[in-house]
């Protein structure tokens, strides 16, 4: 790893780790004593002059990236991202704007430590740069200036702050963020060495606050309320206020927050309105401030119309109930069963049927069989699989999108591409004619899917600007060389080659070729689960069917049915029923 420049992170620069204690006492009728105010310049302040107006005046306007709305409507999931941002148990994938929506919730916990030029390029030539970050608690103690005769050598004219010094050099997590520019633009943060923290995330936020709690105190002083009152507000919500970090937030804190604007500001400063009505207290009765004019609306609707700039759970997003998914676990790749082979991933055959068997009104004709929950569970079954599989048939008949909208995968409120799964399509003429505007690529480019992988033959030839499209959205073609004459790939290579791509477990959705190839007597040793979905309808003749073969018992002559299935559990979902089952041995079919 080539580390050509070191650059001083801003944290580093302007955190003193030092938090006041003693200032409760003084203070005027403000929140604060004018004098030890002056001293004292805030990092979280520094950090955020730029937004910050340099007017007279309190304002009503948004002018910071976290204000309250933040906290009424939180981004999804905050809690669990702060935690897994702390831990950083494994290598986590985020796109570039949920880093920067995210990171502010985690800068009191991560300190940036030095930069360096990753090593090469990407075949596109995009660069990619790496990011250094220790545990705060990692840095040396502090000790403060020494004090001669009782007066600061700093600042000798000024009173001085009661201050805690926090130990340092107690934790040694570290992490390491790589940045990658291109297409599909993506930042890696993952832990440098094996050292967990020595503290738990509770004990971070104790010490310091992050970014975004700094900011929505400071913007909620800004509109000219007195820094008690505000906390007060806050804390109305404990459990809202912890998803973000500000479980210990103090009215230091709040103050701090906002001490260079209210140095500045000459007017007065008011009780919080919602402080006032929900505490049915009016401490400021008799006055009516131009602040308390300014703000007439009621708060619900200030936080309508902010709370646009935060990012909601896409319109499609799936919720799939709990008590299901507890049903589902033990044909799901995790669960204890052995699996039929170790040296391949888990093999989950998964489609939706009629009851005449049909998975299509016609080979061209998307046809929607699943019910809302039924397909909520498809998309479960998705978020617990590396990988989803089709044929060519299905990419070009149904161009799907063919990744996980569950809510807490990856560009449905969870972290990058979490949970979402790798598609692969078996094509091995390269016919299917990928392109910009395919859904697949679309949800790679938005970062609700990956880019998908292509498998194709020694022969097969799919043109350059193909290739550079799926490059670009982070899928790739792969040739498969080993085809038998009848330009099949046999299924044990297939799975074999995605085994070498890291590759885990694998969900087969379809279509009727890859399924009945797949049940076929001599390919369904190698699948360990079946999850098929039946709904109430029949389709009619000339879909294309789910069926295999009549089977004859070869002692007897007589006909036999072609496969039971083991291990079955039903499980109805609103009008749809699934089945859960397995494939029995050869020895328990023959005795069908
Ligand atoms: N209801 C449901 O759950 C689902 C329904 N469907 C429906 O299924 C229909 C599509 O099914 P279908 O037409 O059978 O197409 P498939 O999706 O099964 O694709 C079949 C093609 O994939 C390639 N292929 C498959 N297996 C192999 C192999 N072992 N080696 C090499 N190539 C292989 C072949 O391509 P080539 O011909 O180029 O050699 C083959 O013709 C669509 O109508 C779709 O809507 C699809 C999925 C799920
Ligand atoms: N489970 C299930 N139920 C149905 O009713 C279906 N039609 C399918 N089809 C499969 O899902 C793919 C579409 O996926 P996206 O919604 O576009 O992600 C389609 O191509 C089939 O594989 N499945």
């Amino acid at each position: 790893m080539d580390m050509d420049h070191t650059v001083q992170s801003n944290e580093d620069q302007q955190d003193t780790d030092l938090e006041d204690q003693n200032r409760d006492q003084d203070q005027d009728q403000h929140g604060f004593h004018t004098a030890q105010a002056a001293v004292i310049i805030d990092n979280e302040f520094q950090q955020h002059e730029s937004v910050e107006s340099s007017g007279q005046g309190p304002t009503n306007k948004s002018q910071h990236r976290h204000d309250l709305s933040v906290l009424h409507n939180p981004i999804p999931f905050v809690a669990e991202m702060r935690k897994t941002l702390f831990h950083v148990s494994h290598p986590i994938e985020l796109k570039v704007e949920e880093f920067h929506r995210y990171w502010p919730y985690v800068d009191n916990i991560w300190v940036r430590q030095h930069r360096g030029a990753a090593a090469g390029a990407d075949k596109s030539g995009n660069k990619a740069i790496v990011d250094y970050y220790g545990c705060r608690l990692q840095r040396a103690t502090y000790t403060p200036p020494s004090r001669k005769d009782g007066v600061s050598e700093q600042h000798d004219e000024q009173p001085q702050r009661k201050r805690r010094i926090r130990q340092g050099g107690t934790c040694r997590a570290r992490l390491k963020i790589f940045k990658q520019e291109g297409l599909v633009a993506c930042y890696r943060v993952q832990r440098v060495g094996d050292q967990e923290h020595s503290h738990d995330l509770d004990y971070i936020d104790k010490l310091k606050r992050n970014t975004v709690i700094m900011d929505i105190a400071r913007s909620e002083v800004m509109k000219g309320f007195i820094p008690s009152s505000v906390l007060t507000v806050l804390q109305e919500d404990m459990a809202k206020l912890e998803a973000v970090g500000g479980k210990f937030l103090t009215r230091n804190d709040v103050r701090n927050a906002s001490q260079r604007w209210r140095l500045s500001y000459g007017g007065k400063l008011d009780v919080h309105p919602s402080y006032r009505y929900n505490t049915n207290n009016d401490l400021s009765a008799g006055r009516n401030t131009p602040v308390e004019q300014a703000i007439k609306a009621p708060l619900s609707q200030q936080l309508s119309v902010q709370s646009t700039s935060l990012q909601p759970l896409p319109a499609d997003t799936l919720f799939f109930p709990t008590a299901l998914s507890e049903s589902l676990t033990s044909h799901l790749p995790n669960s204890e069963q052995p699996r039929r082979s170790n040296h391949l991933p888990f093999i989950t055959l998964t489609y939706a049927s009629s009851l005449d068997s049909f998975l299509s009104l016609g080979p061209t004709i998307p046809t929607p069989i699943s019910g809302p929950l039924s397909k909520a569970m498809t998309h479960h079954l998705r978020a617990n699989h590396d990988a989803i599989l089709i044929g060519v048939g299905t990419a070009i008949a149904d161009n799907p999108t063919l990744n996980c909208r569950i809510a807490g995968a990856g560009g449905y409120g969870g972290l990058g591409w979490s949970s979402q799964p790798r598609p692969v399509i078996i094509d091995p003429s390269a016919r299917w004619e990928v392109n910009y505007t395919s859904k697949i690529l679309t949800a790679a480019r938005d970062g609700r899917g990956k880019g998908p992988w292509i498998v194709i033959a020694p022969g097969a030839f799919p043109n350059q600007t193909q290739i550079d499209l799926l490059t670009a959205h982070g899928g790739k073609y792969i040739t498969l060389s080993s085809i038998d004459a009848c330009h099949r790939f046999s299924w044990e290579d297939i799975f074999q080659l995605l085994a070498q791509e890291n590759i885990k477990s694998v969900m087969i959705e379809g279509g009727a070729a890859v399924i009945n190839d797949l049940l076929h007597k001599q390919n369904r040793t190698l699948i360990d689960a079946v999850i098929i979905t039946l709904a109430p309808m029949f389709l009619g003749g000339g879909g294309v069917a789910v069926g295999l073969p009549r089977c004859m018992n070869p002692e007897t002559g007589r006909i036999v049915p072609a496969l039971r299935f083991a291990d079955v559990k039903w499980l109805p979902m609103d009008e749809d029923v699934v089945m859960c089952g397995r494939i029995c041995d050869e020895a328990e079919q023959s005795v069908i």
